[in-house]
Protein backbone atom coordinates (compact mmCIF):
# COMPACT_ATOMS: atom_id res chain seq x y z
CA UNK A 1 0.00 0.00 0.00
CA UNK A 2 1.26 3.02 -0.64
CA UNK A 3 -0.21 6.74 -1.14
CA UNK A 4 1.09 10.24 -1.45
CA UNK A 5 -0.63 13.39 -3.11
CA UNK A 6 2.09 13.85 -5.12
CA UNK A 7 2.56 11.79 -8.41
CA UNK A 8 5.50 9.83 -7.71
CA UNK A 9 7.85 8.90 -10.83
CA UNK A 10 7.88 5.14 -11.67
CA UNK A 11 10.74 4.74 -9.04
CA UNK A 12 9.21 5.57 -6.14
CA UNK A 13 6.77 3.66 -6.53
CA UNK A 14 8.71 0.56 -7.44
CA UNK A 15 10.75 1.35 -3.92
CA UNK A 16 7.22 2.21 -2.23
CA UNK A 17 5.83 -1.35 -3.25
CA UNK A 18 9.22 -2.62 -2.99
CA UNK A 19 9.36 -1.69 0.87
CA UNK A 20 6.05 -2.81 1.45
CA UNK A 21 5.30 -5.96 -0.29
CA UNK A 22 6.89 -7.88 3.10
CA UNK A 23 3.81 -5.58 5.35
CA UNK A 24 1.24 -7.17 3.13
CA UNK A 25 -0.17 -10.26 5.68
CA UNK A 26 -0.12 -7.27 8.18
CA UNK A 27 -2.01 -4.92 6.21
CA UNK A 28 -4.41 -7.40 5.10
CA UNK A 29 -5.01 -8.61 8.52
CA UNK A 30 -5.48 -4.79 9.07
CA UNK A 31 -7.87 -4.19 6.77
CA UNK A 32 -9.99 -7.74 7.89
CA UNK A 33 -10.30 -6.18 11.46
CA UNK A 34 -10.80 -2.12 9.90
CA UNK A 35 -14.22 -3.68 8.56
CA UNK A 36 -15.39 -5.83 11.08
CA UNK A 37 -14.76 -2.74 13.42
CA UNK A 38 -16.85 -0.60 11.46
CA UNK A 39 -19.49 -2.79 11.17
CA UNK A 40 -20.16 -3.71 14.53
CA UNK A 41 -19.74 0.22 15.66
CA UNK A 42 -22.67 1.24 13.25
CA UNK A 43 -25.28 -1.10 14.44
CA UNK A 44 -24.83 0.19 18.11
CA UNK A 45 -27.11 3.36 17.58
CA UNK A 46 -29.39 1.34 15.70
CA UNK A 47 -29.61 -1.14 19.04
CA UNK A 48 -29.52 2.07 21.11
CA UNK A 49 -33.00 3.49 19.36
CA UNK A 50 -34.55 0.24 19.68
CA UNK A 51 -34.02 -0.04 23.17
CA UNK A 52 -35.56 3.47 23.95
CA UNK A 53 -38.52 2.53 21.66
CA UNK A 54 -39.09 -0.89 23.54
CA UNK A 55 -39.07 0.78 27.03
CA UNK A 56 -41.14 3.74 25.46
CA UNK A 57 -43.65 1.49 23.91
CA UNK A 58 -45.34 -1.69 25.11
CA UNK A 59 -42.65 -3.65 27.29
CA UNK A 60 -41.25 -6.85 25.73
CA UNK A 61 -38.95 -8.69 27.50
CA UNK A 62 -37.84 -11.07 24.58
CA UNK A 63 -37.33 -8.31 22.95
CA UNK A 64 -35.55 -5.98 25.18
CA UNK A 65 -32.97 -9.05 26.08
CA UNK A 66 -31.99 -9.41 22.34
CA UNK A 67 -31.91 -6.18 20.95
CA UNK A 68 -29.36 -5.72 25.05
CA UNK A 69 -28.00 -8.92 23.92
CA UNK A 70 -27.00 -7.49 20.44
CA UNK A 71 -25.53 -4.05 21.56
CA UNK A 72 -23.26 -5.62 23.42
CA UNK A 73 -22.10 -8.40 20.77
CA UNK A 74 -21.66 -5.48 18.90
CA UNK A 75 -19.60 -3.04 21.28
CA UNK A 76 -17.55 -5.86 22.27
CA UNK A 77 -16.67 -6.96 18.43
CA UNK A 78 -16.09 -3.59 17.43
CA UNK A 79 -13.71 -2.87 20.54
CA UNK A 80 -11.81 -6.56 20.09
CA UNK A 81 -11.47 -5.35 16.29
CA UNK A 82 -10.62 -1.67 16.62
CA UNK A 83 -7.49 -3.16 19.18
CA UNK A 84 -5.99 -5.70 16.26
CA UNK A 85 -6.81 -3.73 13.67
CA UNK A 86 -4.67 -0.66 15.75
CA UNK A 87 -1.49 -3.11 16.96
CA UNK A 88 -1.41 -5.09 13.31
CA UNK A 89 -1.05 -1.24 11.72
CA UNK A 90 1.39 0.11 14.13
CA UNK A 91 3.84 -2.90 13.32
CA UNK A 92 3.55 -2.38 9.75
CA UNK A 93 3.74 1.50 10.04
CA UNK A 94 7.00 0.80 12.03
CA UNK A 95 8.23 -1.98 9.56
CA UNK A 96 7.56 0.38 6.68
CA UNK A 97 8.84 3.33 8.40
CA UNK A 98 12.21 1.73 8.38
CA UNK A 99 12.38 0.42 5.29
CA UNK A 100 12.09 3.67 3.66
CA UNK A 101 14.84 5.10 6.46
CA UNK A 102 16.79 2.60 4.63
CA UNK A 103 15.86 3.79 1.10
CA UNK A 104 16.79 7.37 1.53
CA UNK A 105 19.70 6.87 3.57
CA UNK A 106 21.09 4.51 1.03
CA UNK A 107 20.52 6.97 -1.77
CA UNK A 108 21.85 9.95 0.28
CA UNK A 109 25.13 7.51 0.50
CA UNK A 110 24.90 6.84 -3.20
CA UNK A 111 24.83 11.12 -4.58
CA UNK A 112 28.45 12.73 -5.58
CA UNK A 113 29.94 15.00 -2.71
CA UNK A 114 29.04 18.10 -5.17
CA UNK A 115 25.56 17.10 -3.61
CA UNK A 116 26.19 17.38 0.09
CA UNK A 117 27.97 20.62 -0.55
CA UNK A 118 24.28 22.73 -1.76
CA UNK A 119 22.40 20.80 0.48
CA UNK A 120 22.91 21.29 4.29
CA UNK A 121 23.43 18.36 7.16
CA UNK A 122 20.26 19.43 9.09
CA UNK A 123 18.30 19.72 6.13
CA UNK A 124 19.28 15.89 5.32
CA UNK A 125 19.10 14.48 9.20
CA UNK A 126 15.58 16.34 8.99
CA UNK A 127 14.44 14.34 6.20
CA UNK A 128 16.24 10.85 7.45
CA UNK A 129 14.37 11.39 10.71
CA UNK A 130 11.52 13.55 10.42
CA UNK A 131 10.02 13.60 7.21
CA UNK A 132 10.27 9.67 6.71
CA UNK A 133 7.88 9.64 10.03
CA UNK A 134 5.58 11.85 8.38
CA UNK A 135 5.52 10.28 5.37
CA UNK A 136 4.86 6.67 6.88
CA UNK A 137 2.15 8.33 8.50
CA UNK A 138 0.68 9.38 5.58
CA UNK A 139 1.22 6.28 3.84
CA UNK A 140 0.02 3.71 6.79
CA UNK A 141 -1.84 5.27 9.86
CA UNK A 142 -3.50 8.23 7.70
CA UNK A 143 -4.61 5.70 5.30
CA UNK A 144 -6.01 3.56 7.89
CA UNK A 145 -8.03 6.09 9.24
CA UNK A 146 -9.02 7.58 5.72
CA UNK A 147 -10.41 3.75 5.04
CA UNK A 148 -12.43 3.19 8.16
CA UNK A 149 -13.69 6.38 8.46
CA UNK A 150 -15.10 6.76 5.34
CA UNK A 151 -16.70 3.28 4.98
CA UNK A 152 -18.28 4.07 8.51
CA UNK A 153 -19.33 7.70 7.15
CA UNK A 154 -20.93 5.74 3.94
CA UNK A 155 -22.70 3.11 6.42
CA UNK A 156 -24.80 5.81 8.76
CA UNK A 157 -25.18 7.57 5.87
CA UNK A 158 -27.45 4.69 4.34
CA UNK A 159 -28.54 3.63 8.04
CA UNK A 160 -29.79 7.32 8.68
CA UNK A 161 -31.30 7.16 4.96
CA UNK A 162 -33.15 4.15 6.44
CA UNK A 163 -34.67 6.39 9.31
CA UNK A 164 -35.50 9.24 7.85
CA UNK A 165 -34.46 10.47 4.90
CA UNK A 166 -35.52 14.21 4.97
CA UNK A 167 -33.74 14.63 8.06
CA UNK A 168 -30.23 12.89 6.33
CA UNK A 169 -30.49 15.40 3.82
CA UNK A 170 -30.79 18.55 6.26
CA UNK A 171 -28.04 17.43 8.02
CA UNK A 172 -25.89 16.52 4.37
CA UNK A 173 -26.72 20.36 3.86
CA UNK A 174 -23.47 20.84 5.91
CA UNK A 175 -21.38 19.19 3.86
CA UNK A 176 -20.91 21.93 0.94
CA UNK A 177 -20.43 24.66 3.71
CA UNK A 178 -18.08 22.80 5.48
CA UNK A 179 -16.29 21.91 2.28
CA UNK A 180 -15.87 25.51 1.49
CA UNK A 181 -13.98 26.40 4.99
CA UNK A 182 -11.66 23.64 4.91
CA UNK A 183 -10.61 24.77 1.13
CA UNK A 184 -9.88 27.93 2.65
CA UNK A 185 -7.93 26.59 5.79
CA UNK A 186 -6.01 24.08 3.69
CA UNK A 187 -4.21 26.59 1.56
CA UNK A 188 -2.73 28.63 4.51
CA UNK A 189 -2.21 25.74 6.44
CA UNK A 190 -0.18 23.71 3.84
CA UNK A 191 1.86 26.80 3.22
CA UNK A 192 3.05 27.31 6.73
CA UNK A 193 3.51 23.60 7.39
CA UNK A 194 6.00 24.13 4.44
CA UNK A 195 7.76 27.09 6.09
CA UNK A 196 7.85 25.34 9.46
CA UNK A 197 9.35 22.44 8.22
CA UNK A 198 12.17 24.52 6.43
CA UNK A 199 13.10 26.63 9.35
CA UNK A 200 13.16 23.58 11.59
CA UNK A 201 15.46 22.05 9.18
CA UNK A 202 17.41 25.21 9.55
CA UNK A 203 17.25 25.12 13.56
CA UNK A 204 18.78 21.09 13.81
CA UNK A 205 21.41 22.46 11.24
CA UNK A 206 22.31 25.47 13.78
CA UNK A 207 22.75 22.80 16.44
CA UNK A 208 24.35 20.63 14.50
CA UNK A 209 27.33 23.08 13.78
CA UNK A 210 28.02 23.70 17.09
CA UNK A 211 27.91 20.64 18.49
CA UNK A 212 30.25 19.59 15.99
CA UNK A 213 32.32 22.47 16.09
CA UNK A 214 32.39 23.15 20.15
CA UNK A 215 36.02 23.47 20.67
CA UNK A 216 36.04 26.30 17.91
CA UNK A 217 32.88 27.74 20.04
CA UNK A 218 34.44 27.76 22.84
CA UNK A 219 38.07 28.82 21.96
CA UNK A 220 36.64 31.92 20.52
CA UNK A 221 33.74 32.49 23.25
CA UNK A 222 31.10 32.36 20.85
CA UNK A 223 28.44 30.54 23.62
CA UNK A 224 25.71 33.33 23.93
CA UNK A 225 26.22 34.32 20.03
CA UNK A 226 25.33 30.97 19.28
CA UNK A 227 23.06 29.88 21.84
CA UNK A 228 21.47 33.64 20.66
CA UNK A 229 21.52 32.31 16.69
CA UNK A 230 19.70 29.61 17.99
CA UNK A 231 17.16 31.26 19.51
CA UNK A 232 16.44 33.17 17.14
CA UNK A 233 15.82 30.16 14.63
CA UNK A 234 13.86 28.92 17.55
CA UNK A 235 11.41 31.66 17.47
CA UNK A 236 10.84 31.56 14.03
CA UNK A 237 9.48 28.38 14.34
CA UNK A 238 7.43 29.69 16.93
CA UNK A 239 5.95 32.73 14.54
CA UNK A 240 5.23 30.41 12.02
CA UNK A 241 4.00 28.05 14.63
CA UNK A 242 1.76 30.46 16.11
CA UNK A 243 0.30 31.71 12.63
CA UNK A 244 -0.73 28.52 11.83
CA UNK A 245 -2.38 27.50 15.31
CA UNK A 246 -3.88 30.72 14.92
CA UNK A 247 -5.33 30.10 11.38
CA UNK A 248 -6.67 26.51 13.03
CA UNK A 249 -8.42 27.75 15.94
CA UNK A 250 -10.37 30.35 13.62
CA UNK A 251 -11.07 27.10 10.98
CA UNK A 252 -12.49 25.12 14.29
CA UNK A 253 -14.42 28.02 15.54
CA UNK A 254 -16.27 28.29 12.34
CA UNK A 255 -17.03 24.97 12.08
CA UNK A 256 -18.32 23.87 15.47
CA UNK A 257 -20.57 27.20 15.33
CA UNK A 258 -21.68 25.95 11.40
CA UNK A 259 -22.18 22.14 13.44
CA UNK A 260 -23.91 24.32 16.30
CA UNK A 261 -26.83 25.49 13.89
CA UNK A 262 -27.01 22.42 12.05
CA UNK A 263 -28.12 20.68 15.69
CA UNK A 264 -30.67 23.07 16.33
CA UNK A 265 -32.55 22.22 12.99
CA UNK A 266 -32.28 19.12 13.47
CA UNK A 267 -33.82 18.97 16.59
CA UNK A 268 -36.20 21.57 15.33
CA UNK A 269 -37.55 19.51 11.88
CA UNK A 270 -37.26 15.97 14.23
CA UNK A 271 -40.01 16.89 16.72
CA UNK A 272 -41.79 18.21 13.95
CA UNK A 273 -41.41 14.55 11.76
CA UNK A 274 -42.42 12.83 15.24
CA UNK A 275 -45.86 14.97 15.71
CA UNK A 276 -46.42 13.87 12.12
CA UNK A 277 -45.71 10.36 13.19
CA UNK A 278 -43.29 9.97 10.35
CA UNK A 279 -40.61 8.53 12.99
CA UNK A 280 -40.40 7.92 16.43
CA UNK A 281 -39.00 8.73 18.98
CA UNK A 282 -36.18 5.70 19.36
CA UNK A 283 -35.47 6.31 15.55
CA UNK A 284 -34.85 10.21 16.46
CA UNK A 285 -32.81 9.04 19.32
CA UNK A 286 -30.92 6.60 16.91
CA UNK A 287 -30.45 9.55 13.84
CA UNK A 288 -29.20 11.85 16.78
CA UNK A 289 -26.33 9.40 17.71
CA UNK A 290 -25.46 8.85 13.92
CA UNK A 291 -25.02 12.97 12.83
CA UNK A 292 -22.71 12.94 16.33
CA UNK A 293 -21.01 9.94 15.10
CA UNK A 294 -20.91 11.36 11.31
CA UNK A 295 -19.97 14.70 12.88
CA UNK A 296 -17.27 12.91 14.80
CA UNK A 297 -16.18 11.31 11.33
CA UNK A 298 -16.34 14.52 9.46
CA UNK A 299 -14.04 15.91 11.96
CA UNK A 300 -11.82 13.02 11.60
CA UNK A 301 -11.43 13.23 8.05
CA UNK A 302 -10.39 17.42 8.22
CA UNK A 303 -8.00 16.51 10.98
CA UNK A 304 -6.35 13.64 9.08
CA UNK A 305 -7.01 15.81 6.08
CA UNK A 306 -5.12 18.84 7.44
CA UNK A 307 -2.67 15.83 8.50
CA UNK A 308 -1.89 14.71 5.40
CA UNK A 309 -1.81 18.17 3.92
CA UNK A 310 1.27 18.46 6.54
CA UNK A 311 2.93 14.88 5.83
CA UNK A 312 2.33 15.78 1.54
CA UNK A 313 5.38 18.01 2.02
CA UNK A 314 7.29 15.99 3.22
CA UNK A 315 6.69 12.63 1.34
CA UNK A 316 7.07 14.74 -1.72
CA UNK A 317 10.42 15.76 -0.22
CA UNK A 318 11.41 12.46 0.36
CA UNK A 319 10.37 11.30 -2.62
CA UNK A 320 12.68 14.22 -4.52
CA UNK A 321 15.96 12.70 -2.77
CA UNK A 322 14.55 9.15 -3.74
CA UNK A 323 14.25 9.53 -7.24
CA UNK A 324 17.37 11.74 -6.92
CA UNK A 325 19.86 10.04 -9.65
CA UNK A 326 23.79 10.84 -9.00
CA UNK A 327 25.23 12.82 -11.38
CA UNK A 328 28.39 11.00 -11.16
CA UNK A 329 27.90 7.47 -12.47
CA UNK A 330 29.14 4.35 -10.63
CA UNK A 331 28.21 2.22 -14.20
CA UNK A 332 31.79 1.66 -14.97
CA UNK A 333 33.00 -2.52 -15.36
CA UNK A 334 36.49 -2.00 -16.51
CA UNK A 335 38.12 -4.44 -13.51
CA UNK A 336 41.94 -5.66 -15.00
CA UNK A 337 43.98 -8.62 -13.42
CA UNK A 338 46.46 -5.89 -14.02
CA UNK A 339 46.77 -2.65 -13.30
CA UNK A 340 50.10 0.00 -13.76
CA UNK A 341 48.60 2.96 -12.14
CA UNK A 342 49.56 5.00 -15.34
CA UNK A 343 47.69 8.02 -14.59
CA UNK A 344 47.01 11.35 -17.23
CA UNK A 345 45.18 14.29 -16.22
CA UNK A 346 44.32 15.31 -19.86
CA UNK A 347 43.62 19.28 -20.22
CA UNK A 348 41.47 19.19 -17.11
CA UNK A 349 38.88 22.50 -16.94
CA UNK A 350 37.02 22.47 -13.49
CA UNK A 351 34.68 24.72 -11.51
CA UNK A 352 33.22 23.69 -8.43
CA UNK A 353 29.31 22.77 -8.25
CA UNK A 354 28.98 25.13 -5.43
CA UNK A 355 30.67 27.60 -7.35
CA UNK A 356 30.77 27.53 -11.04
CA UNK A 357 31.66 30.80 -11.98
CA UNK A 358 35.14 30.58 -10.14
CA UNK A 359 37.17 27.96 -12.91
CA UNK A 360 39.20 26.13 -10.68
CA UNK A 361 41.79 24.34 -12.86
CA UNK A 362 41.81 25.54 -16.54
CA UNK A 363 43.75 23.02 -19.18
CA UNK A 364 45.26 21.04 -16.72
CA UNK A 365 47.82 18.60 -17.94
CA UNK A 366 49.60 15.97 -16.13
CA UNK A 367 51.25 12.65 -15.70
CA UNK A 368 51.90 10.41 -13.04
CA UNK A 369 54.38 7.39 -13.72
CA UNK A 370 54.05 3.72 -12.05
CA UNK A 371 56.76 3.80 -9.39
CA UNK A 372 57.29 7.15 -9.34
CA UNK A 373 57.07 9.95 -6.93
CA UNK A 374 55.12 13.20 -7.89
CA UNK A 375 55.12 16.25 -5.80
CA UNK A 376 52.05 18.85 -6.25
CA UNK A 377 53.63 21.79 -4.60
CA UNK A 378 52.54 25.59 -5.01
CA UNK A 379 50.51 28.90 -2.69
CA UNK A 380 47.10 27.61 -1.00
CA UNK A 381 44.24 27.39 -2.98
CA UNK A 382 45.52 26.94 -6.34
CA UNK A 383 44.17 23.82 -6.48
CA UNK A 384 46.25 20.68 -5.45
CA UNK A 385 43.58 18.98 -3.31
CA UNK A 386 41.16 19.14 -5.92
CA UNK A 387 43.04 16.93 -8.10
CA UNK A 388 42.93 14.75 -5.53
CA UNK A 389 39.20 14.69 -5.23
CA UNK A 390 39.04 14.69 -8.91
CA UNK A 391 41.16 11.57 -9.21
CA UNK A 392 38.84 10.35 -6.17
CA UNK A 393 35.87 10.85 -9.13
CA UNK A 394 34.24 13.04 -6.55
CA UNK A 395 33.46 15.68 -9.09
CA UNK A 396 33.68 15.30 -12.66
CA UNK A 397 35.47 17.79 -15.04
CA UNK A 398 33.29 19.93 -17.05
CA UNK A 399 36.17 19.27 -19.82
CA UNK A 400 38.87 16.99 -20.56
CA UNK A 401 39.45 13.77 -18.97
CA UNK A 402 41.29 11.65 -16.56
CA UNK A 403 43.01 8.22 -17.76
CA UNK A 404 44.08 5.63 -15.50
CA UNK A 405 46.24 3.05 -17.88
CA UNK A 406 44.62 4.79 -20.98
CA UNK A 407 41.57 3.90 -20.02
CA UNK A 408 39.11 6.91 -18.45
CA UNK A 409 38.62 6.60 -14.81
CA UNK A 410 34.46 6.59 -15.53
CA UNK A 411 35.10 3.47 -17.46
CA UNK A 412 36.45 1.54 -13.91
CA UNK A 413 34.68 -0.49 -11.61
CA UNK A 414 33.76 2.12 -8.02
CA UNK A 415 34.34 -0.36 -5.73
CA UNK A 416 37.99 -1.70 -8.11
CA UNK A 417 38.66 2.38 -8.17
CA UNK A 418 38.49 3.20 -4.79
CA UNK A 419 40.37 -0.25 -3.63
CA UNK A 420 43.22 0.70 -6.62
CA UNK A 421 43.17 4.43 -6.11
CA UNK A 422 43.91 4.73 -1.79
CA UNK A 423 44.02 8.68 -0.23
CA UNK A 424 45.29 10.01 3.17
CA UNK A 425 43.96 13.66 3.46
CA UNK A 426 44.99 16.28 5.49
CA UNK A 427 41.86 15.88 7.55
CA UNK A 428 41.33 12.25 8.25
CA UNK A 429 38.05 11.34 9.08
CA UNK A 430 37.42 7.93 11.55
CA UNK A 431 34.77 6.25 12.33
CA UNK A 432 33.61 5.08 15.75
CA UNK A 433 34.63 1.53 16.21
CA UNK A 434 37.77 -0.24 16.90
CA UNK A 435 40.97 0.28 15.56
CA UNK A 436 41.01 -3.01 13.80
CA UNK A 437 37.59 -2.21 12.55
CA UNK A 438 38.65 1.66 10.88
CA UNK A 439 41.84 -0.03 9.10
CA UNK A 440 40.17 -2.54 7.53
CA UNK A 441 37.20 -0.05 6.59
CA UNK A 442 34.96 -1.01 3.84
CA UNK A 443 37.07 -4.58 3.82
CA UNK A 444 34.89 -7.45 5.77
CA UNK A 445 37.17 -9.74 4.93
CA UNK A 446 40.48 -8.25 5.81
CA UNK A 447 42.44 -10.46 7.80
CA UNK A 448 44.08 -9.33 11.16
CA UNK A 449 47.90 -10.30 9.71
CA UNK A 450 47.22 -7.66 6.77
CA UNK A 451 46.07 -4.96 9.38
CA UNK A 452 48.92 -5.09 11.51
CA UNK A 453 51.36 -5.25 8.45
CA UNK A 454 49.88 -2.14 7.07
CA UNK A 455 49.62 -0.76 10.89
CA UNK A 456 53.72 -1.58 11.05
CA UNK A 457 53.88 0.33 7.24
CA UNK A 458 52.19 3.44 8.79
CA UNK A 459 54.11 3.07 12.32
CA UNK A 460 51.31 2.51 14.06
CA UNK A 461 51.88 -0.62 15.36
CA UNK A 462 53.47 0.19 17.83
CA UNK A 463 51.01 2.78 19.64
CA UNK A 464 48.47 0.73 19.01
CA UNK A 465 50.30 -2.47 21.02
CA UNK A 466 50.28 -0.14 23.98
CA UNK A 467 46.49 0.42 23.48
CA UNK A 468 44.93 -1.48 26.57
CA UNK A 469 42.79 -3.57 24.28
CA UNK A 470 45.23 -2.96 21.41
CA UNK A 471 43.61 -3.25 17.78
CA UNK A 472 40.19 -3.52 19.92
CA UNK A 473 40.38 -0.23 21.29
CA UNK A 474 37.41 2.18 20.04
CA UNK A 475 38.54 5.56 19.08
CA UNK A 476 35.05 7.15 19.83
CA UNK A 477 33.21 9.13 17.86
CA UNK A 478 35.12 10.70 15.00
CA UNK A 479 38.73 8.99 16.31
CA UNK A 480 38.29 11.76 18.62
CA UNK A 481 39.76 9.44 21.71
CA UNK A 482 43.32 9.69 19.61
CA UNK A 483 45.40 12.26 19.08
CA UNK A 484 45.86 14.02 15.71
CA UNK A 485 49.17 12.19 14.74
CA UNK A 486 47.44 8.79 15.62
CA UNK A 487 44.93 9.38 13.41
CA UNK A 488 46.80 9.93 10.72
CA UNK A 489 49.12 7.39 11.15
CA UNK A 490 45.85 4.87 11.15
CA UNK A 491 44.44 6.59 8.50
CA UNK A 492 47.59 6.25 6.62
CA UNK A 493 47.35 2.04 7.51
CA UNK A 494 43.63 2.15 5.92
CA UNK A 495 44.88 3.37 3.03
CA UNK A 496 47.68 0.75 2.89
CA UNK A 497 45.86 -2.29 3.97
CA UNK A 498 44.18 -1.93 0.53
CA UNK A 499 47.72 -2.54 -1.66
CA UNK A 500 46.37 0.48 -3.38
CA UNK A 501 48.43 1.02 -6.80
CA UNK A 502 47.86 4.84 -7.05
CA UNK A 503 48.64 6.20 -3.31
CA UNK A 504 47.73 10.19 -2.86
CA UNK A 505 48.90 11.62 0.51
CA UNK A 506 47.38 14.85 0.40
CA UNK A 507 49.73 17.05 3.16
CA UNK A 508 49.88 14.06 5.38
CA UNK A 509 53.13 15.32 7.16
CA UNK A 510 51.42 18.46 8.92
CA UNK A 511 50.37 16.10 11.93
CA UNK A 512 53.06 13.84 11.89
CA UNK A 513 56.47 14.28 13.59
CA UNK A 514 60.20 13.82 12.16
CA UNK A 515 60.39 10.19 13.23
CA UNK A 516 56.78 8.90 11.88
CA UNK A 517 57.22 10.77 9.20
CA UNK A 518 60.43 8.86 8.03
CA UNK A 519 59.33 5.56 8.60
CA UNK A 520 56.54 6.30 6.51
CA UNK A 521 58.66 7.29 3.59
CA UNK A 522 61.03 4.50 4.27
CA UNK A 523 57.92 2.10 3.76
CA UNK A 524 56.64 3.73 0.80
CA UNK A 525 60.01 3.31 -0.37
CA UNK A 526 59.79 -0.30 -0.32
CA UNK A 527 56.83 -0.59 -3.04
CA UNK A 528 58.37 -0.03 -5.74
CA UNK A 529 56.05 -0.50 -8.61
CA UNK A 530 53.19 2.02 -7.18
CA UNK A 531 52.16 5.51 -8.55
CA UNK A 532 52.95 8.01 -5.47
CA UNK A 533 51.15 11.09 -5.54
CA UNK A 534 52.27 13.60 -2.51
CA UNK A 535 50.95 16.69 -1.71
CA UNK A 536 53.15 19.22 0.42
CA UNK A 537 53.76 22.45 2.25
CA UNK A 538 56.99 21.11 3.40
CA UNK A 539 59.39 21.14 0.67
CA UNK A 540 61.78 19.34 2.27
CA UNK A 541 59.90 15.98 2.49
CA UNK A 542 59.56 16.25 -1.69
CA UNK A 543 63.37 16.72 -2.37
CA UNK A 544 63.48 13.08 -3.30
CA UNK A 545 60.55 12.98 -5.38
CA UNK A 546 60.73 11.79 -9.12
CA UNK A 547 59.17 14.95 -10.50
CA UNK A 548 57.71 18.25 -8.36
CA UNK A 549 54.55 20.08 -10.16
CA UNK A 550 54.26 24.29 -9.02
CA UNK A 551 50.38 24.37 -9.73
CA UNK A 552 49.32 27.96 -10.17
CA UNK A 553 46.30 29.77 -11.21
CA UNK A 554 44.85 26.28 -12.04
CA UNK A 555 47.40 25.07 -13.88
CA UNK A 556 50.87 23.82 -14.33
CA UNK A 557 53.65 26.13 -13.97
CA UNK A 558 56.44 24.44 -13.34
CA UNK A 559 57.63 20.91 -13.31
CA UNK A 560 60.99 19.07 -12.97
CA UNK A 561 62.88 17.59 -10.25
CA UNK A 562 64.17 19.70 -7.44
CA UNK A 563 67.63 20.53 -8.75
CA UNK A 564 66.12 21.36 -11.87
CA UNK A 565 63.69 23.65 -10.55
CA UNK A 566 66.18 25.58 -8.41
CA UNK A 567 68.27 25.52 -11.11
CA UNK A 568 65.38 27.57 -13.07
CA UNK A 569 64.87 30.14 -10.44
CA UNK A 570 61.02 30.27 -10.85
CA UNK A 571 58.33 29.72 -8.58
CA UNK A 572 59.71 26.57 -7.02
CA UNK A 573 62.66 28.56 -5.90
CA UNK A 574 60.31 31.38 -4.74
CA UNK A 575 58.18 29.15 -2.66
CA UNK A 576 61.32 27.41 -1.17
CA UNK A 577 63.10 31.15 -0.43
CA UNK A 578 59.82 32.29 0.84
CA UNK A 579 59.75 28.81 3.18
CA UNK A 580 63.29 29.52 4.35
CA UNK A 581 62.97 33.14 5.35
CA UNK A 582 59.29 32.00 7.14
CA UNK A 583 61.46 29.23 8.78
CA UNK A 584 64.12 31.89 9.91
CA UNK A 585 61.65 34.48 11.16
CA UNK A 586 59.91 31.85 13.65
N1 LIG B 1 34.12 22.11 -2.16
C1 LIG B 1 34.42 23.27 -2.69
N2 LIG B 1 33.48 24.06 -3.20
C2 LIG B 1 33.80 25.26 -3.78
N3 LIG B 1 35.05 25.72 -3.88
C3 LIG B 1 36.05 24.97 -3.36
C4 LIG B 1 35.78 23.71 -2.74
N4 LIG B 1 36.95 23.18 -2.33
C5 LIG B 1 37.91 24.07 -2.68
N5 LIG B 1 37.37 25.13 -3.30
C6 LIG B 1 38.09 26.27 -3.86
O1 LIG B 1 38.91 25.79 -4.90
C7 LIG B 1 40.19 26.40 -4.86
C8 LIG B 1 41.28 25.33 -4.81
O2 LIG B 1 41.16 24.65 -3.58
P1 LIG B 1 42.13 23.45 -3.16
O3 LIG B 1 41.65 22.91 -1.88
O4 LIG B 1 42.25 22.50 -4.29
O5 LIG B 1 43.49 24.23 -2.97
P2 LIG B 1 44.87 23.70 -2.41
O6 LIG B 1 45.90 24.14 -3.37
O7 LIG B 1 44.80 22.24 -2.13
O8 LIG B 1 44.96 24.51 -1.04
P3 LIG B 1 45.68 24.09 0.33
O9 LIG B 1 47.13 24.04 0.06
O10 LIG B 1 45.33 25.22 1.25
O11 LIG B 1 45.11 22.79 0.75
C9 LIG B 1 40.20 27.33 -3.67
O12 LIG B 1 39.97 28.64 -4.12
C10 LIG B 1 39.03 26.88 -2.83
O13 LIG B 1 38.42 27.97 -2.19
Amino acid sequence: MCFTMRTPSVDSWRICAAGSYPDYPLLFGGLVFLTLAVICEMFIPFYTGRVIDILGGQYQQYEFLTAVLFMGLYSVGSSASAGCRGGVLLCAISSFTRRIKVKLFEAYTKQEIGFFETRKTGELTSRLSRDTNLMARTVCLNVNVLLRTFIKTLGMISLMMSLSWKLTFLVLMETPITGLLQNVYDTHYQRLSLAMQDSMALANEAAGEVVSGIRVVRSFKTEKHETNRYDNRLMDIHGLKTRRDTVRAIYLLARRLTGLAMQVFMLYYGRLFIQRGQMTTGNLVSFILYQSNLGDNIRTLTYIFGDMLNSVGAAGKVFNDLDRKPQISKDGTHKPDQLKGHVNFCCLNFAYPANSNKSVLQDFSLELKPGQMTALVGPSGEGKSTCVSLLERFYEPQDGDILLDNKPLKSYDHRFLHKKVAVVSQDPVLFSGSIRYNIAYGLPDCSLEKIQEAAQKANAHEFIMQLQKGYDTEVGEGGGQLSKSEKQRIAIARALVRQPQVLILDEITSSLDADSENKVQEALANSPNQTLLVIAHKLKTIEKADQIVVIGGGKVEERGTHQELMDMKGSYYKLQKKLFTDDAVA
